[in-house]
């Protein structure tokens, strides 16, 4: 058995509809009898895999964040790689849309920006392996089943990847609070890649000089900058409504 565990209902039922096969065990909180619980224990069972009612306590225990009465454990999901990565975009039948966050390292973030990038149809995210947030239970749980539905692409030498991006024509936007161009000037209609910094510095120097096009998000009041997740949010959205118009 595995030692990760995924919880909340969005996360569980996102595990269940997707990658049924990494589903291990399910703990429910007792005193539950409506319709969801119904229809994920009826799916487990068709599943064949264990069970059981708990009392809430037991929950607490096994994870630390809001669980909403349901914990499962689960087996280790399969890391994307650079190569699955390019494989991806090769066969895609859509330009390129992609995010980049270059050193987030607060899971609540990396769940945060993984939420949003369903939303808007991002077709992968990508992180550097090394100093960065992994998808712990707390950000799958933040990402509300998204985790499982975009992939996480975790590369040793980010640098690299961004280059083998640019050769496949992906148009790299970064983003920094003291950029000259406004998000509202930027094109995103493109083949494009969205890059956001670390929550403390912003991007790494090298990733910076990667970019094609630096862009703020205006802050008119007296705070220098954004959440990274909110501003993941801001552009991303500005990007989808340039694609779909
Ligand atoms: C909290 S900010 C980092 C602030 C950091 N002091 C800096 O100099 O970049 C984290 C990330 O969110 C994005 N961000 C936040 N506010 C922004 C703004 N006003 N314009 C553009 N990007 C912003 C950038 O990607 C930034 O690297």
């Amino acid at each position: 058995m595995s030692d990760e565990f995924v919880f909340g209902w969005h996360a569980v039922e996102a595990v269940l509809k997707r990658e049924p096969e990494r589903l291990q065990r399910v703990w429910i909180q007792t005193g539950r009898q409506d319709r969801r619980v119904k229809t994920v224990t009826v799916a487990l069972d068709e599943l064949g895999v264990s069970w059981q009612l708990v009392h809430r306590r037991e929950l607490d225990e096994r994870v630390a964040g809001v669980h909403q009465g349901v914990v499962a454990q689960v087996g280790k999901s399969q890391e994307w790689s650079e190569a699955d990565l390019l494989a991806l975009l090769d066969g895609a039948d859509k330009p390129p849309f992609l995010l980049v966050l270059d050193g987030v390292t607060d899971p609540h973030n990396l769940g945060a920006c993984l939420r949003t990038a369903d939303a808007v149809g991002v077709q992968a995210v990508i992180v550097p392996k090394d100093k960065s947030a992994s998808l712990t239970p707390t950000a799958r749980k933040v990402a509300c089943g998204a985790a499982e539905t975009v992939p996480l692409v975790r590369v040793t030498n980010l640098a690299r990847t961004l280059r083998e991006l640019q050769e496949r024509g992906v148009w790299l936007i970064g983003t920094a609070g003291e950029a000259d161009s406004s998000l509202y000037q930027a094109d995103f209609r493109g083949p494009v890649a969205l890059v956001m910094g670390a929550e403390g510095k912003g991007m790494r120097r090298l990733t910076r000089e990667h970019c094609d096009l630096l862009i703020n998000i205006p802050m008119l009041g007296h705070v220098d900058s954004l959440n990274v997740s909110v501003a993941t949010g801001v552009c991303l959205y500005e990007a989808l409504r340039q694609r779909q118009g």
